[in-house]
């Protein structure tokens, strides 16, 4: 999967740009809030829909400006791809082949893209919305159906914090089973994600890391337990919901359920957020970026595209060189950003490309 040229209109702080990309390694520098992390978050976009910085439509796109459009063209399988996406005052509108997208199916796969930024380094030690966050968006980009279904629980769940607010019990036990049932559906995925992924942390984390210590991934739903989730049907969620419904319609919202989850990232059975340092919280979130792509590779026989968003100020020179060494076997396409060139060791890397960014201008070298 590569992504061949991207253009860039009114977007950000880039009035203008058509970047041709390399099929490997590409470098985006120049300093800090010159457009570099904007044309990571274009591409982004054209794979996803969203913005990594969880931005809304309207901080995207420029200032004074009624709109933007981004244009990229992706290639998967020899199979070229083109995608444009337009973001304005109606919201986000996308096109593939020149076709307005009708079905979410159409557009998703195109571009598979996992990031990885300093933000993300944060979720280690946040509290869980960002580690929900994360988990939603690393099922999401290989399964469509799981999209479908967080849509759907969160849809049934505006609803029945509408019947809360209004103080009325009528109708809400049929509410309360369609929110458990999706709700079971969703946690039911969660788990089986990160029972897939947590044998490909434990490995890269000791690749990284070296050493005995034992990665983790400990999923924690919402007041209850996996073991319930998993044995009793919708009866874990119907009891939680049973047990506070009360205090939610004193309250006049769903307080218990899936979108309250979290997951810990542990090592040797210690959760990292509180007892990890920096260093370890540093190499549990590389290696859990590398198990996001060595598992979506294997899902799709094909790599995503990886976004490194100014890493090389995160990751000290031993973690950094085991990045390259990951990246180099990968044979993945990535787009770098740095502020500073010479931190990346691009010895033995056969091609890349390299861009100055600018005051949003950006310029091939
Ligand atoms: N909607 C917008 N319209 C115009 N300019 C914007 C808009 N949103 C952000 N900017 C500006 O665009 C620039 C884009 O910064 P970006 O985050 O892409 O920079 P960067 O080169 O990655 O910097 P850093 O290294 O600090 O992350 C910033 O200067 C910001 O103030």
């Amino acid at each position: 999967m590569f992504v061949t040229k991207i253009q860039i209109s009114s977007f950000r702080n880039i009035a203008a740009a058509e970047i041709r990309f390399d099929r490997r390694f590409n470098v985006l520098h120049g300093a800090n809030g010159q457009g570099k992390t904007s044309v990571l978050e274009a591409i982004y976009l054209l794979g996803t829909m969203k913005s990594f910085r969880l931005a809304k439509t309207p901080d995207l796109v420029s200032w004074n400006t009624p709109h933007a459009l981004l244009r990229g063209w992706a290639e998967r399988d020899g199979v070229g791809r083109e995608i444009a996406l337009y973001l304005g005052k109606e919201g986000r509108k996308a096109r593939v082949d020149q076709k307005p997208v009708t079905r979410l199916a159409d557009f998703f796969g195109n571009v598979n893209a996992v990031v990885f930024s300093p933000e993300e380094i944060a979720m280690a030690r946040s509290g869980p919305d960002l580690r929900r966050r994360y988990l939603d968006r690393a099922i999401f980009s290989g399964d469509l159906g799981y999209l479908l279904l967080h849509h759907e629980y969160h849809r049934l769940l505006k609803q029945r914090n509408a019947l809360l607010k209004r103080g009325s019990r009528e109708g809400l036990d049929i509410w309360t089973g369609q929110l458990a049932e999706a709700g079971t559906r969703l946690m039911v995925k969660r788990m089986g994600y990160l029972a897939e992924i947590e044998p490909l942390v434990q490995r890269f984390y000791r690749e990284i890391a070296g050493g005995e210590e034992e990665a983790g991934l400990a999923y924690r739903p919402h007041l209850t337990t996996p073991d319930l989730v998993s044995r009793e049907g919708t009866d874990a969620l119907l009891a939680l919901f049973g047990a506070h419904e009360a205090e939610e319609l004193r309250r006049g919202t769903t307080v218990v359920g899936p979108h309250r989850d979290d997951v810990d990232f542990v090592l040797n059975g210690r959760v990292i957020r509180t007892h990890g340092s920096q260093g370890q919280q540093r190499s549990f979130v590389l290696a859990l970026k590398m198990a996001e792509i060595e598992y979506l590779e294997r899902l799709n026989d094909a790599p995503p595209v990886l976004l490194l968003d100014d890493i090389s100020s995160e990751l000290d020179p031993q973690r950094n060189a085991n990045l390259m060494t990951f990246l180099r076997e990968k044979r993945m396409q990535v787009f770098i950003t740095t502020t500073d060139v010479s931190t990346l060791r691009l010895a033995g890397i056969a091609t890349h490309a390299s861009f100055h960014v600018s005051r949003g201008t950006v310029t091939p070298l």
